[in-house]
């Protein structure tokens, strides 16, 4: 039995796109509990094909096999799609790059945020629209009322993550992935979105998978870093400081620190790298 606080059992996750000669994720295996986790890597190395994986919100050409996918406790491969969509509701949330393919289109920020409150709590009409004027004061929205009123394309990215957050905070999941969050924010709403992911994750005690290319902001955020190379897990850091692999510190190389002056970026050794990732 996995302990109490297990989020996700991940053991030998593979997947293959059809078609395609490589494994996008290739052999993974980690453990989740209620901590913030990162997963970093360049372009391509398979982070977002993982977190979508578990969510299982890969397309049909990807075919995912694990030795284990358990979330709290059972397994999620052999789940149906209607049971999926119940569970990603619920107990798993994804936050994306662009929060406007998360939010409909179609419905007001005011009235998206009012059933997810009816959704979640046994409460009327009248009173999911005040819990969802509350909630959206939460997420540090100052001017709730106009907000309300308006449509997902009228809103900034930052506004748009802080209302994904602010429905999270009534479905309280288990499991929050990610993906990306705040690469598409201006800079100066960054660090405003991560410390409220950072009391959502902490006030419902879930799991939190978060994936960036951004090692140094990974590092500042999360406790444990997997860090990814063509679909592996090459390592994995609680500290930057600790770093082995020369493609990790060819990451954290590529990543400007910002307290200190710039000098020329790195280049990936690869051939190095490849040298000590024996394939079969
Ligand atoms: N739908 C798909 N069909 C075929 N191949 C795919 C598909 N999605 C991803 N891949 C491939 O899987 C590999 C991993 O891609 P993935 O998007 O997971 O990487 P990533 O690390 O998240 O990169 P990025 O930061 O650019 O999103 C890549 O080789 C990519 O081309």
């Amino acid at each position: 039995m996995p302990a109490p606080e297990t989020v996700l059992t991940v053991r030998n996750l593979t997947v293959r796109f059809a078609r395609s000669k490589i494994h996008a994720v290739d052999g993974v295996s980690f453990d989740l509990g209620t901590e913030r986790l990162g997963i970093v890597g360049e372009s391509g190395s398979g982070k977002s094909t993982l977190g979508r994986a578990i969510m299982r919100l890969l397309p049909s050409a990807a075919k995912v096999e694990a030795d284990q996918l358990d979330f709290d406790g059972a397994p999620l491969l052999t789940r149906s799609e209607r049971e999926m969509r119940s569970l990603r509701g619920n107990r798993m949330s994804l936050i994306m790059q662009d929060p406007r393919y998360s939010l409909n289109p179609v419905l007001t920020v005011g009235k998206q945020v009012a059933e997810a409150a009816l959704l979640h709590q046994k409460i009327g009409k009248k009173e999911a629209y005040a819990k969802a004027a509350e909630m959206l004061a939460r997420v540090r929205i100052s001017d709730v009322e106009r907000v309300m009123e308006l449509y997902p394309h009228q809103i900034s990215g930052g506004m748009g993550q802080r209302v994904m957050i602010a429905m999270m905070l009534l479905a309280k999941p288990r499991l929050v992935v990610a993906d990306e969050p705040t690469s598409a924010l201006d800079v100066s709403v960054r660090g405003d979105v991560l410390e409220l992911l950072d009391e959502l994750v902490r006030e419902n005690n879930s799991g939190l998978m978060l994936i960036s290319h951004d090692i140094r902001m990974v590092a500042a955020f999360c406790q444990r870093i997997l860090v990814m190379y063509k679909g592996r897990v090459v390592e994995t850091l609680t500290r930057l400081e600790d770093a082995q692999h020369p493609y990790t510190r060819g990451l954290i190389a590529a990543m400007p620190d910002p307290r200190k002056p710039v000098r020329r970026l790195q280049v990936l050794d690869r051939p190095a790298i490849d040298a000590l990732e024996p394939r079969p």
